[in-house]
């Protein structure tokens, strides 16, 4: 029996919804994890710090008694957004960063932005007054092929973003490529990046192999083994500019299998298994702690959490719902395609 104990860890990037999916799937993650940096595309989306107030209520009514959890709120940045409501938002503490949506990019981000031009007051704003900006680094350039529009992202706009505003704080949120890894460790200044569970196991092919896989369908889409080889040496390296975001992104079932199918991966349920698996492979079981729980507080700026959660392997694998279900309808649960032996005690 091996057992491990780490800092009660935070992920840097959730979606919980609203409504029966927010209830359905809120204890997934505040069973285990003390933080969240909660994703504002919701249908509106959360554009205001008003919206913002009203959401977090609306999460922390939906959190089980005896679970300690706390939302941490993101702004949904479009072409209308005002500076003033940003910056108010941040100093009072509700607001933690803002997210840039490419429009088109991914789920729910038609109101996103289409030209950065239009969002430079914010992110001018956001640059004095060190406010952390969140983006979900793909170009919706048509003649850009799918594959490879992380990489199109970094060069036509996250490398002049940053040149523009150099003390603007930017997260790349779940890199998918090593173009990304690379980016972000040759460029040390306010620049880290989350990376997602899901990347660290599947690569391409569990989308395509043997029939299409709608429950591995994910944005950015799963590159190929290499990619996911420079994820993996990157989040067990202990380097403080990456951590966990687990981009868990619940859709029910009818919206996953059918004919154009939604884009996300739930992988709340069995998040830490899965990375306690992955960084036990590596041989970095001590790192697991500086990617669950360290990295992402330092650089966010808040205190790493006290609490401690314990993780142990036993012989028998890990039991875990295939499906979890929720008022709105069911909603398929990550399979990473082997076994689980690690289990939050
Ligand atoms: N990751 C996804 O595939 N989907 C996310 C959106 C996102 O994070 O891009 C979702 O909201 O469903
Ligand atoms: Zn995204
Ligand atoms: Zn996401």
């Amino acid at each position: 029996m091996q057992e491990l104990v780490i800092r009660r860890p935070d992920d840097w990037h959730l979606h919980l919804r609203d409504g029966g999916v927010l209830r359905g799937v809120i204890a997934d993650t505040s069973r285990h994890f003390a933080r969240a940096i909660i994703m504002p595309n919701l249908v509106p989306p959360v554009v205001t710090s008003a919206d913002a107030a009203a959401y977090r209520e609306r999460i922390l009514a939906a959190i089980p008694a005896g679970d300690r959890f706390e939302p941490l709120m993101t702004l949904y940045l479009t072409e209308g957004t005002d500076p003033a409501d940003v910056e108010a938002g941040f100093r009072s503490g509700l607001i933690k960063a803002v997210k840039l949506y490419p429009a088109g990019a991914t789920t729910n981000s038609h109101s996103g932005v289409r030209d950065i031009t239009k969002a430079m007051p914010v992110l001018e704003r956001m640059a004095e007054i060190g406010m952390p900006l969140c983006v979900h680094g793909e170009v919706t350039t048509p003649e850009v092929d799918i594959f490879d529009r992380e990489a199109a992202f970094i060069e036509t706009v996250l490398d002049p973003l940053r040149r523009r505003l150099p003390d603007l704080r930017i997260t790349m949120e779940h890199v998918t490529t090593k173009d990304g890894i690379d980016y972000i460790k040759e460029h040390a200044a306010n620049l880290a990046g989350s990376i997602t569970t899901h990347h660290l196991i599947i690569n391409r092919n569990a989308i395509l192999v043997g029939g299409i896989k709608p429950h591995y369908y994910c944005l950015p889409v799963a590159k190929r083994e290499t990619h996911r080889l420079a994820l993996r040496a990157a989040a067990v390296s202990g380097d403080v500019r990456f951590f966990l975001g687990t981009d868990s992104a619940p859709h029910v079932d009818p919206l996953k299998e059918c004919a154009c199918g939604c884009a996300g991966i739930y992988t709340s349920v069995n998040t830490l298994s899965c990375l306690a698996h992955v960084f036990e492979e590596e041989e970095a079981l001590d790192r697991l702690e500086a990617f669950t729980s360290l990295n992402g507080p330092a650089w966010y700026g808040l205190p790493v959490n006290e609490e401690t959660i314990t993780l142990r392997k036993g012989g028998e694998p890990v039991r875990y719902p295939a499906k979890v279900e929720t008022d709105a309808g069911p909603i398929t649960v990550f399979d990473p395609m082997f076994p689980l032996h690690w289990a939050v005690v």
